[in-house]
């Protein structure tokens, strides 16, 4: 099928759509365990560079597990393909201009990998919000580890699924020792100078 499809040349490039909203556009992954804090951050950050009046969007749980990806389950295979769709999402809009905020547990290397590959590495940036189980079965906001402790969820991730921690993440924060405030001013520190458009 793909050899028959030719691109079209578009007449209004990436380029000229950041300067329209006038900054960059990129990616920003969060992955970790569930309540490790993927979300609470991004939400912050997101809040944060709204107000400098840049186009975010965030892709999560809510938004794509319950739309676009809701024929897909937590297997291996399927988790898979929950990724990849999003990446191809995320893709898209960033090449819409838009800073796109990704928060999914994702929790093998080589599905963050092919992200990359597809967003293109110099549009993405990974954060890994480093939080034990420990501390997420503490808090279990939603109340999954127990119920995966008690065999009522299968293949969950930190109990009976693997997680496997980035080795060279862009941003590492651990949410015991690091407060919401403090992931922010470390993540808006780390984008600054990619958000701005280059004097061309
Ligand atoms: N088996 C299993 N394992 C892990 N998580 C589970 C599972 N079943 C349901 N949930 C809830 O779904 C959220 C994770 O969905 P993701 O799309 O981020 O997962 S993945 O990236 O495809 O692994 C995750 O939400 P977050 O808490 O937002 O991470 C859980 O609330
Ligand atoms: N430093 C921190 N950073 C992020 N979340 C934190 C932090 N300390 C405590 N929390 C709490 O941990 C929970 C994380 O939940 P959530 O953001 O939904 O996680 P996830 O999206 O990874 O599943 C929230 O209740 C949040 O208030």
């Amino acid at each position: 099928m793909e050899e028959n499809i030719v691109p079209h040349s578009f007449l209004i490039t990436k380029k000229q759509r950041n300067k329209l909203k006038n900054h960059n556009a990129f990616l920003l992954w969060f992955t970790g365990l569930s309540g490790s804090g993927k979300s609470t951050i991004a939400n912050a950050v997101e809040v944060a560079l709204f107000k400098q009046g840049i186009h975010t969007y965030t892709l999560d749980g809510d938004n794509v597990r319950k739309g676009l990806n809701s024929n897909l389950s937590f297997s291996p295979e399927d988790r898979t393909e929950n990724i990849r769709r999003i990446a191809e999402v995320a893709n898209l809009m960033v090449d819409a201009g838009i800073v796109i905020l990704a928060a999914f547990v994702s929790p093998y290397e080589k599905d963050r990998n092919d992200i990359k590959n597809i967003v293109g590495e110099d549009n993405y940036i990974e954060i890994f919000v480093n939080t034990s189980v420990e501390e997420c079965e503490r808090r279990d906001v939603k109340g999954l580890y127990a119920k995966a402790r008690a065999g009522e969820i299968k293949n969950f991730t930190g109990i009976s699924a693997p997680y496997e921690a980035p080795q060279n993440p862009a941003i590492e924060i651990d949410t015991t020792k690091t407060s919401v405030t403090e992931a922010v001013s470390v993540i808006l520190n780390h984008i600054e100078n990619s958000l701005k458009l280059n004097n061309e």
